[in-house]
């Protein structure tokens, strides 16, 4: 066998415990699909006392991740700490420049600076991979670069983020409430050390703006997402949207048209016959739609420490068999700048929640201000009677646009007997 490949891994928490525990445990089986051994050599974190169940006194501990860069017994960083900047940018660029491949699971890292630090690795010669920061342990970066590479691809979409899929699936299943649920995503390891990033939908955009540039050669442009998180969805949307045939999903999607990209992030009703629609728990999906292979999905497990590392660890295999693609599968200087298209231009159908009194003429209010904006309705509820004589109603729209719909809601949340801010979810018929 040729010389084995030494691996430096900077971060030994949730993932980079994994990646130890996978690079230890199929240590032959993984030399033999290589045709080399991978080694780890050195190993970081903030904290050299923690036990962290794994044996990691065989390799050379530094207290300062960055030192790897200077080593020439390191071939390749593995990047396991997390954050867009501070010491998990550094730590890419140093490397990268000191000739050293780099891997890492950080969207935030990626999503933000993918393309000049794809730029320092050809520049380099080096590889730079990242398959364990868009869905987990589905490998979607490798589907869509290479397996889909004959395509020009048009749409891709999904469930990008396990934390709030977890939640929302608990939600529906156990009638748990948001706080409980996000605690037990926690402990389970799925959620990022600032878990608004999950919930605010941050962590489902740096994936999307990964996964755009993937599919459409397009350079990352996390600035241009229209990003909104599950915060403000309550068990009543979840039991209404299953009344009306759908389920709530926080959707990833990406489409790229004749008048430009199209990014987005929010809450969206899908059909419960959709394969979509029954991703539960940690679970993410991903549909990828290219125009001579028309549309493809993808399940699996997005979050937490195995398929994380899974990830990881097949980015590095990939590295040491002397796989050296472009890290956005077309040289970086050729990674073409998109022109964002706004959100109001958005089309699609609309679920309205709103909280009103219960009083004569309210619903009649109420369908003057869509009325007068051309806005169709194909459903209207009303739910229950609170002891306080609120109740709330339900309203869906047939297609229009998002200006005209968010200028009617904010009309609509004026009014005297709207109680709450209403809450609006878009219905993709995807
Ligand atoms: N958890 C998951 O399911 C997934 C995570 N990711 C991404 O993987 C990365 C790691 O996530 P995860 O393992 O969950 O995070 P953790 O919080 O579990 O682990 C972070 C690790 O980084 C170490 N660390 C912090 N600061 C430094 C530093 N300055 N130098 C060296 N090490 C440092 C910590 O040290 P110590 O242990 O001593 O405190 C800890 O070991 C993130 O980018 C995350 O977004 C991607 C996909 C899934
Ligand atoms: N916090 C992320 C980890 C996987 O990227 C999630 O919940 O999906």
């Amino acid at each position: 066998m040729t010389n084995s490949l030494k691996v430096a891994i900077a971060g030994l928490g949730t993932v980079g415990v994994g990646v130890v525990k996978i690079l230890e445990s199929h240590k032959d089986l993984i030399a033999a699909r290589c045709g080399r051994p991978i080694e780890i050599v050195a190993v970081s974190a903030s904290n050299r006392a923690r036990d962290r169940g794994v044996d990691i006194s065989g390799y050379q501990w530094f207290d300062n991740a960055l030192d790897f860069a200077e080593q020439d017994n390191i071939d390749l960083v593995v990047e396991l700490i997390g954050g867009s900047d501070g010491i998990a940018k550094e730590l890419a660029q140093q490397s990268l420049e000191a000739g050293k491949s780099f891997v890492t699971a950080n969207k935030a890292l990626i999503a933000h600076h993918g393309a000049s630090l794809a730029t320092t690795a050809q520049e380099a010669g080096v590889a730079l991979r990242y398959e364990a920061a868009v869905a987990g342990g589905i490998p979607i970066i490798k589907a869509v670069g290479e397996g889909l590479a004959a395509n020009k691809m048009n749409l891709i979409y999904g469930i990008l983020n396990g934390t709030c899929n977890y939640i929302l699936t608990q939600m529906e299943s156990t009638g748990q409430g948001f706080g409980d649920v996000l605690a037990e995503a926690q402990r389970l390891g799925y959620a990022e050390a600032d878990p608004t990033f999950d919930v605010d939908g941050i962590d489902t955009a740096h994936k999307l703006a990964i996964l755009s540039s993937v599919a459409f050669g397009t350079e990352t442009d996390f600035n241009s997402i229209y990003v909104e998180g599950i915060r403000r969805i309550e068990a009543v949307d979840i039991e209404y949207a299953r009344e009306i045939g759908y389920r709530i999903k926080l959707l990833g999607l990406a489409r790229l048209g004749s008048n430009g990209l199209e990014q987005r992030v929010h809450p969206a009703m899908v059909k419960l016959e959709e394969p979509i629609a029954q991703v539960e728990d940690a679970f993410n999906a991903v549909v990828a739609e290219g125009d001579f292979i028309d549309r493809t999905f993808y399940q699996g497990r997005g979050a937490g420490e195995g398929p994380t590392a899974s990830a990881v660890v097949a980015d590095i295999i990939d590295i040491a068999r002397g796989h050296m693609d472009a890290p956005f599968f077309v040289p970086a200087s050729e990674l073409v700048k998109a022109e964002p298209v706004p959100m109001d231009d958005h089309e699609g159908a609309f679920y309205i929640r709103l909280h009103v009194q219960e009083r004569p003429g309210v619903i009649a209010d109420i369908t003057s201000v869509l009325k007068d904006r051309n806005v169709s309705l194909d459903v209207m509820l009303q739910k229950g009677h609170e002891l306080d004589g609120s109740v709330y109603v339900i309203l869906v729209t047939h297609v229009t646009r998002e200006n005209i719909i968010m200028g009617a809601l904010q009309e609509i949340a004026g009014l005297s007997s709207v109680q709450d801010e209403p809450l609006t979810i878009r219905i993709e018929n995807l």
